[in-house]
């Protein structure tokens, strides 16, 4: 049986990463976005909820997990942060299987992945589209939001690869420098190209 051609999106904080994720379901491609099954997981009911407790007690409520106070636990301890991992990581291969069945008969999907090439998934997906924009244009977009500092950027740059080797490694580059309907253009060429 045939299956969709899966393209691997990816990019660092605040590249744009969601947006042109967005753009790709706007124009009908099936997109896995890897952070909202997380979020799914580990909101209200989740279930990983009960596994993080168990590993980080106090680290959930009645909402499911509490974000702020889990992530200053893992981000600054490596180890800590590799345990949590171990718990997560699993899960999200499993719920990208169940959406490949679901979109079998697509032509292609998108795996929206923000740790790709960290986590190795590069490897399985048949092309890697990275989302990059100037590192001024990226350091502005982060740090506009809520509760982010020069050090929690700093500290979560170290954990991802840096943007130059993504780009070196991207079968595919998405600039979001510029406007967004360049970046929307972009999109529909490259759709176009992959299933052309
Ligand atoms: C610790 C958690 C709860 C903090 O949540 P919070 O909403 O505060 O931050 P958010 O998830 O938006 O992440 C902030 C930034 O850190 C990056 N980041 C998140 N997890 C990791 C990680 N394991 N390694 C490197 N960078 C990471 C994200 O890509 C993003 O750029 C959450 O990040 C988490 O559960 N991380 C571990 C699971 C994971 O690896 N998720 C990545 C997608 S599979
Ligand atoms: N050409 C463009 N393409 C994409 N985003 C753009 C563009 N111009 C401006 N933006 C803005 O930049 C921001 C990018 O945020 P977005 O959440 O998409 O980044 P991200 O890479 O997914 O971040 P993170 O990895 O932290 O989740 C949005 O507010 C978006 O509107």
């Amino acid at each position: 049986m045939s299956r969709p051609f899966i393209l691997g999106l990816t990019g660092s904080i605040g590249m744009g990463k969601s947006t042109v994720a967005a753009m790709f379901a706007g124009a009908g491609v099936p997109v896995f976005d890897a952070d909202a099954e997380v979020r799914a997981m580990q909101g209200a009911g989740g279930e990983l909820v009960a596994a993080i407790e168990a590993e980080f007690p106090g680290s959930t409520g009645p909402g499911g997990v509490l974000r702020d106070p889990l992530g200053a636990a893992v981000f600054g301890d490596r180890e800590a942060l590799a345990r949590l991992e171990g718990i997560v990581h699993p899960a999200v291969v499993r719920r990208r299987e169940a959406f490949l069945l679901e979109y079998a008969g697509a032509p292609l999907v998108v795996f929206d992945i923000p740790l790709l090439f960290e986590k190795g998934g590069a490897d399985r997906v048949d092309a890697v589209a990275v989302v990059s924009a100037p590192e001024d244009v990226q350091r502005a977009r982060v740090l506009a939001r809520p509760g982010m500092t020069e050090a929690k950027f700093a500290h979560i740059l170290s954990l991802q690869t840096p943007d130059a080797e993504k780009r070196a490694r991207a079968d595919h580059l998405i600039d979001t420098g510029s406007s967004l309907e360049e970046t929307e253009i972009a999109v529909e060429r490259l759709i176009a190209r992959l299933t052309a």
